[in-house]
């Protein structure tokens, strides 16, 4: 807790230092300014029942204390400004060092560990929302304790126990304040996996992915009430805290009005006895209204302020996050040799085995096609060759190198890959396949010669824009109208953003052509042949006739290879692959088929 506040306090200093500063003595200022006007306002009072007045005197006590309120008030204005602005600066700054942390993580076991978005979206939040109500917690910390030891001196003079009651009064109600916040802190940690959910269905309920299938299958009802369900779980939660946080607070106003009515009735009576002066009065009710109005700010933004420093703690977790890959500082080199050795991965420590010992040699050059059944492990073994994670047992080498010793940007760097499940971005055309390699984002030739390559780059030019129109039709606008590509369409521009690569030593095909037509497949498989010719790669597909023209053939069965070699060995070996070959091509015999 202290950590997290101590490092909460010290952003806005890291995020500007001067303007912070500024504020700080600002808000010292303000809160020195009421007890000053309280104890001229005092002095006026006597001044003026003292019998003796001299107006010289009491005209300049009633224009100093005048003056004394009217830069109390200024200085809170332009302290509330510099506030707002230290605030946009911390606001930027955690957004950019959150952000920059998740941007960098080089594996993907965070970003599929539910339990840290979780994480995630509280230190979203408490980014959002910390540094602003932290700093405006610390001027009003500091403005209310300049303005408690201010008017305690002042209330020490007229009668001394009230400074101890009031006191007392105070450190209960921030004690009970604090409890209340780590409750709403606690809540909020509680019920986040619950408001990840609502999100989840309002999201579902507005994704135009979506739409299809939830009209059809009339599922709109079913998805509303479920996210109807888990706000109100949510915001129920929410109340108790509230309501509980609620009646503390009451019985803490109520004891400090009782403290005050109390002390109020000792001072009037000692000034009826003619112990106190008239102007005692007034100093002691401007102290007690002004510490428990003080006060009562503070306490009140306690609740918030701790609410929101337990929850800076996930930010602090979230930028303090470990890569979830140890970092290798090798240079791949540019013989794309690759050699799988015993490899067993799983997807977590409890989970089933997905590779069971797998050996596999793919030659530098030449391209291996990998086949099996619906969930034998192929695109696992893709996402261990991009290294996303790393395999448990065994070891995977780039030309004789483990790829765990290699900078892992460098070797991504010397792959293209099209991914079964590749991206349809909401851009325009040109840089929905630029971002192949984003350094040449802006190298027009580049991207259109991809775009010939991938056989899309006819399709792309009758767009109402050309490259340049955008492939989205929910972030197009009146200039910029969007259009929607078909299934195949958009796999060949996935196409073209991989071969955007023109230097990548291994090309990775998983299923790059299952929704083109016929004819367009045969034309993209030989274009990709030639223009490919000479790179490692690795092809994967589920119709056999892809694969036929390989060096490799590989079949994963059971997280292990089964079979392997030429087109030819395997069909006379007469195994998986031969059977499924054979059975894929009955379905193509017709007798009117010459
Ligand atoms: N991110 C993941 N987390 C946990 N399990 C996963 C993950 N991705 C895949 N799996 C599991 O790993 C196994 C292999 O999946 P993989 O996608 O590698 O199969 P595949 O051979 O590519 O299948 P397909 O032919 O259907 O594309 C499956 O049982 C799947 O449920």
């Amino acid at each position: 807790m202290i950590r997290n506040a101590a490092a909460a306090l010290a952003l806005p200093f890291r995020a500007t230092p001067l303007v912070a500063t500024i504020t700080l003595v600002l808000t010292v200022f303000a809160g020195v300014a009421p007890a000053s006007g309280a104890w001229l306002t005092m002095l006026l009072v006597d001044e003026l029942t003292s019998g003796t007045a001299s107006p010289g005197r009491a005209a300049f006590l009633a224009v100093a204390a005048a003056l004394v309120g009217g830069l109390a008030i200024a200085l809170l204005y332009l302290g509330g400004h510099l506030g707002e602005v230290v605030q946009q600066r911390v606001t930027l700054t955690v957004e950019s060092r959150l952000f920059r942390r998740v941007a960098t993580l080089p594996g993907l076991r965070y970003v599929e560990d539910p339990a840290f978005h979780d994480r995630l979206r509280l230190a979203e939040q408490a980014a959002q929302e910390a540094p602003g109500t932290i700093s405006q917690f610390t001027q009003e910390v500091i403005r209310s304790v300049v303005l408690l030891v201010s008017f305690s001196g002042a209330l020490l003079v007229v009668w001394p126990p009230m400074t101890l009651l009031l006191l007392a009064s105070v450190v209960t109600a921030v004690f009970a304040r604090l409890a209340t916040a780590r409750r709403e802190a606690a809540t909020e940690e509680a019920w986040v996996a619950t408001d990840r959910r609502r999100l989840f269905y309002r999201a579902l309920l507005t994704d135009v992915r979506a739409a299809k299938e939830i009209r059809l299958f009339g599922l709109g009802s079913l998805l509303h009430n479920r996210m109807i369900d888990s706000l109100a779980t949510v915001s129920g939660a929410r109340l108790a805290a509230a309501r509980r946080g609620t009646l503390v607070q009451s019985a803490l106003a109520l004891l400090g009005a009782a403290v005050g009515g109390a002390g109020t009735v000792v001072v009037v009576l000692n000034v009826a006895a003619g112990r106190s002066s008239v102007g005692d009065l007034v100093l002691f009710l401007g102290a007690v209204a002004g510490v428990q109005t003080g006060l009562s700010g503070v306490v009140l933004q306690l609740g918030e302020a701790g609410r929101a420093v337990t929850l800076f703690g996930h930010y602090l977790d979230v930028i303090g996050t470990h890569d979830d890959l140890p970092e290798g500082t090798g240079t791949p080199s540019h013989n794309a040799s690759i050699e799988l050795r015993d490899v067993w991965f799983r997807y977590s420590e409890d989970g089933p085995w997905v590779l069971r010992g797998v050996n596999l040699t793919i030659p530098a050059g030449r391209a291996v096609g990998l086949a099996g059944v619906n969930g034998a492990g192929k695109s696992t073994l893709v996402k261990l060759l991009c290294r996303f994670y790393d395999p448990q047992r065994g070891t995977i080498t780039w030309d004789g190198v483990d790829l765990r010793e290699l900078d892992v940007d460098g070797l991504r760097a010397r792959i293209g890959v099209v991914f079964q499940e590749f991206m349809a971005y909401d851009l325009t055309a040109a840089e929905n396949i630029g971002i192949g390699q984003a350094a040449r984002l802006d190298d027009r030739g580049a991207i259109e010669a991809a775009a010939e390559l991938a056989r899309v780059a006819d399709t792309i030019r009758a767009l109402p824009q050309g490259f340049d129109t955008v492939l989205s039709r929910t972030h197009a606008d009146d200039d910029h109208p969007g259009v929607t590509l078909s299934g195949g369409q958009w796999q060949r521009v996935a196409l073209a953003r991989c071969l955007m690569r023109a230097d990548a030593e291994l090309m990775i095909l998983d299923e790059p052509t299952s929704g083109l037509d016929a004819e367009g497949e045969h034309r993209v498989q030989e274009t990709v042949r030639r223009h490919a010719e000479g790179r490692t790669r690795l092809l994967i597909s589920h119709r056999m006739s892809s694969l036929r023209g390989a060096d490799l053939i590989v079949t994963l069965a059971g997280g292990r290879i089964a079979e392997q070699g030429r087109h030819d060995e395997l069909m006379d070996a007469g195994g998986e692959y031969a059977r499924l070959f054979r059975l894929q091509a009955d379905g193509y015999q017709d007798a009117r088929v010459g």
